[in-house]
């Protein structure tokens, strides 16, 4: 209509557990918001029937009007002042919605901190002032009642009930936990000119307010912190209060950033001399930097061949050239060593994004990327999603770790979403590992991604010299359960040259148990399909699956038997036979238990770096990067617990982890040795890892995965349901599975429905599909169909979950 102002409208993605999809609603704009409003920004809005209001981002906004007849509503209010989402992250959702099988919402809230998802309050809102007094007086003067979990049984059912009468409503309130850290600073206002004035105004005895005034024009036009001021100076907080009620000083808060590695040592380092090798690769890939190609480099380097001195020169080329660079490394705590090396380099351009850091810090990392000021970022997985621009290098260091993969939606795979945004920046992206994963060496091999190598050691050292032991033979004469007579003599000879050893204790699937010798009881978790394990720092069995905790039994609770006791290996039993064989061995154990502390794995690996210990004792977290001069010897206590696995991926795991671990040993200026314990002396994995062959332990498992129509020959895509109950869930899988054979080509392959191999967890029980399959134009359409049908799906509460690319058919 002429005349009339044109309305503006939001398309929005909302936040409504259990009734997503991944269509944006339309929302009228107030016309108070419309300059204000962008793309990007986070927004609450209305939803549903009643007074519920969400959190919700914009996509796009138009004068569009929609040909939508029922009643538009209006947003509340913006989140934000500026767009927190930028278009690349808005093109990068859409596509891994679709790609993950993933709703909208959950790839948006994901790439940003925590403390920026919704947090929601909800509160009861009395509609009727007619109820019991009991009930009335739990209301505040606005008729409001604070609703949480830890309500009262009772109370909450009254209160269930007053609701079915609409006698109250709940109300949603959105709060924006994204808090900006502020320290008030303190400014001067005395100067030589003004100082006199206040001093003779003073009285003789008032020492204090002299001595005040004179810190003030020492000051002169630096602003310090008010905390740190009143302690140099034995100020209290009064006293300054009073100083700015005199007008001597104002108060000022700035914004600043919680530091996360304030305390953490790093020494600067230089860029050292490449080899031949090394300039290979750094050469070819700055060239990337500059042509501004999206190459994808496969750089395949032996262990302690210097992978890492290539990342950090072709970042800096990449800083010369006013560009940034993304580094992903797999669980940062897990790599200490490497984050030195990178702040060693490239000092306060670095922002770190990791588990460690806390919700706030995590958040003034982010911004910190955000307004440009740090050029290089290092981080686990989720920092794939940093919000750099001018993006010159991605960096993916043990680019075949599996923690790269998120296991709850949205299931992205990191290396998928750095090549994505390599594409968008036209960067180069950088693979780095000694054991590529076979998707990735199998991509090289057909030129999809580029392969560079490094084939040395630094300093011409040789690979270290592997020996198999077959625990079968060895364990006929073994000192202890855990250490046969020749891992034993090697450790002694090491130990004697004053040379450092490494043992790690491989947990996979092998932790302790309890069992009766009597009938042979082994306890449970009530929830869950698996044995609790013991843990002897808390004195407790614990389920590793929900968390169960009860006491360490006594008594066999089936037999009133005394005799139970734990089996399996611990970390804590090795420790103790250690001690026995070695009484006088400074042993640091390294595991979940003593690693729980923040930044505890930094300073023990800080104490052995010192050599306040002979050796290292852990788990599989002691087998990447650690890059110590006087470690000689490796030794694996049990190579085999995870070729047991019934999974595809398990013999790449074991050549993995015992090559790694490998190459902690000999790599400065002494040869390295490894002593491997194992109960599958013939497995080609094992075989394989012994003489170190990467490349013939490729080609024969490509051979098996092109048998068995596994990755990379074949797509895979898993399907999981799960009920409370065993029947609804295997029922409804069969139904998936009619519907699948209706969409797939005679060429894909489905395998199950079968009961996961952890059937129940946390009483929910879990069937599953595996689909696999070369090319299927119609599946991705069915899949999406059905993640959204599963929300409504009768009977009510079916889980769902659909994973492209499953790290394992377990
Ligand atoms: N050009 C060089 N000259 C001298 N020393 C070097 C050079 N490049 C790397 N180094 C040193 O060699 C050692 C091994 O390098 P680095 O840790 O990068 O190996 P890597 O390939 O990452 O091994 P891994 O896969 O086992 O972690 C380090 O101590 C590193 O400082
Ligand atoms: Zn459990
Ligand atoms: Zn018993």
């Amino acid at each position: 209509m002429r005349g009339e102002r044109m309305s503006l409208y939001a398309q929005v993605i909302v936040d409504v557990p259990t009734m997503q999809t991944n269509k944006p609603y339309t929302y009228l704009v107030p016309s108070e918001l419309e300059e204000q409003i962008q793309a990007g920004m986070r927004c609450v809005v209305p939803f549903g029937k009643g007074s519920r209001k969400i959190q919700g981002f914009v996509l796009d906004v138009s004068n569009q009007k929609p040909d939508e007849d029922f009643e538009i509503k209006k947003i509340i209010s913006l989140m934000d002042f500026v767009p927190v989402l930028n278009e690349e992250a808005l093109q990068l959702a859409d596509w891994m919605a679709n790609y993950t099988f993933s709703f909208k919402i959950s790839c948006l809230q994901t790439m940003l901190p925590n403390v920026m998802r919704a947090g929601y309050e909800k509160s009861i809102r009395l509609l009727d002032e007619n109820v019991e007094p009991e009930i009335k007086k739990l209301f505040d003067q606005n008729n409001l009642l604070a609703f949480d979990d830890k309500m009262d049984a009772k109370i909450r059912r009254k209160i269930y009930g007053l609701r079915k009468k609409d006698k109250v409503e709940i109300v949603y309130h959105v709060n924006d936990r994204a808090r900006v850290k502020e320290t008030e600073f303190i400014k001067s206002k005395i100067t030589a000119e003004n100082i006199s004035a206040f001093l003779n105004a003073q009285r003789k005895t008032a020492t204090k307010k002299k001595r005040m005034l004179e810190k003030l024009l020492d000051l002169g036009n630096d602003s310090v912190e008010r905390i740190k001021f009143q302690k140099q100076n034995s100020f209290t907080s009064n006293d300054v209060k009073q100083a700015e009620n005199s007008g001597w000083l104002s108060l000022v808060s700035k914004e600043t950033y919680r530091n996360p590695s304030e305390n953490a040592t790093t020494e600067s380092s230089s860029p050292r001399k490449l080899t031949a090798e090394q300039n290979v690769c750094v050469t070819r890939i700055n060239q990337a930097i500059e042509q501004e190609e999206s190459d994808v480099f496969l750089l395949q380097g032996v262990t302690g061949s210097g992978k890492t001195e290539v990342y950090l020169q072709t970042i800096a080329h990449a800083l010369k050239l006013s560009k940034k660079a993304l580094m992903l490394v797999p669980e940062i705590s897990l790599t200490p060593q490497m984050v030195r090396r990178v702040k060693g380099r490239f000092g306060p351009k670095v922002a770190m994004l990791h588990s460690a850091l806390s919700d706030g810090e995590r958040f003034d990392e982010w911004r910190r990327i955000e307004r440009g000021e740090a050029q290089v970022v290092v981080g686990a997985r989720s920092a794939v999603f940093a919000p750099l621009d001018r993006i010159g290098i991605i960096i993916m260091d043990e680019e075949h770790e599996t923690s790269y993969k998120q296991d709850e939606m949205p299931r992205y795979n990191a290396r998928e979403v750095a090549i994505w945004r390599g594409k968008h920046h036209h960067c180069p992206v950088v693979l780095g590992s000694a054991t590529p994963s076979l998707e990735s060496r199998a991509r090289g091999q057909k030129s999809v991604y580029q392969r560079l190598l490094l084939t040395k050691r630094i300093n011409g050292r040789p690979m270290p010299h592997v020996e198999l032991v077959d625990m079968r033979e060895a364990l006929k004469s073994a000192p202890s359960p855990d250490f046969s007579a020749e891992l034993l003599t090697k450790i002694k000879e090491h130990l004697k040259r004053d040379e450092q050893v490494v043992l790690m204790l491989n947990r996979r699937g092998y932790s302790s148990f309890v069992m009766c010798r009597e009938c042979g009881f082994v306890l449970k978790c009530p929830n869950c399909d698996i044995s609790l394990t013991l843990h002897m720092d808390t004195h407790s069995m614990k389920c590793h699956y929900c968390g169960h905790e009860e006491s360490i039994p006594r008594i066999c609770p089936s037999c009133r038997s005394n005799k139970i006791r734990y089996y399996g290996t611990g970390t804590q039993k090795v420790e103790e036979q250690l001690h026995e064989l070695l009484p006088n061995a400074r042993v640091l154990r390294m595991d979940v238990d003593t690693t729980r502390r923040k930044g505890a794995h930094e300073r023990l690996l800080e104490r052995f770096g010192r050599h306040e210990a002979d050796i290292l004792l852990g788990t599989q977290m002691i087998a990447k990067g650690l890059d110590f001069p006087d470690v000689t010897l490796v030794g694996v206590l049990n190579a085999d617990t995870a070729l047991g696995l019934p999974d595809f991926r398990s013999s790449e795991k074991t050549f993995q982890l015992l090559t790694q671990v490998s190459g902690r040993a000999g790599r400065a200026d002494k040869n390295g040795e490894v002593v491997i314990q194992t109960f599958n002396k013939e497995h080609y994995a094992i075989q394989f890892a012994c003489t170190q062959e990467y490349e013939r332990f490729y080609a024969y498992e490509m051979q098996l995965r092109h048998r068995l129509g596994y990755p990379p020959y074949y797509f895979t895509i898993k399907i999981t349901a799960s009920y409370d109950n065993e029947a609804d869930a295997c029922r409804k899988m069969y139904e998936i599975r009619r519907e699948l054979s209706q969409v797939l080509s005679k060429s894909a392959k489905i395998l199950g429905p079968t009961p996961k191999a952890i059937m129940r967890v946390n009483n929910r029980y879990y069937y599953q599909i595996v689909i696999e399959y070369k090319k299927e134009p119609r599946l991705e359409e069915y899949l999406q169909d059905l993640l959204v049908r599963s929300q409504t799906d009768e009977p009510k509460g079916l889980k769902l979950i659909i994973d492209r690319d499953p790290i394992s058919f377990m």
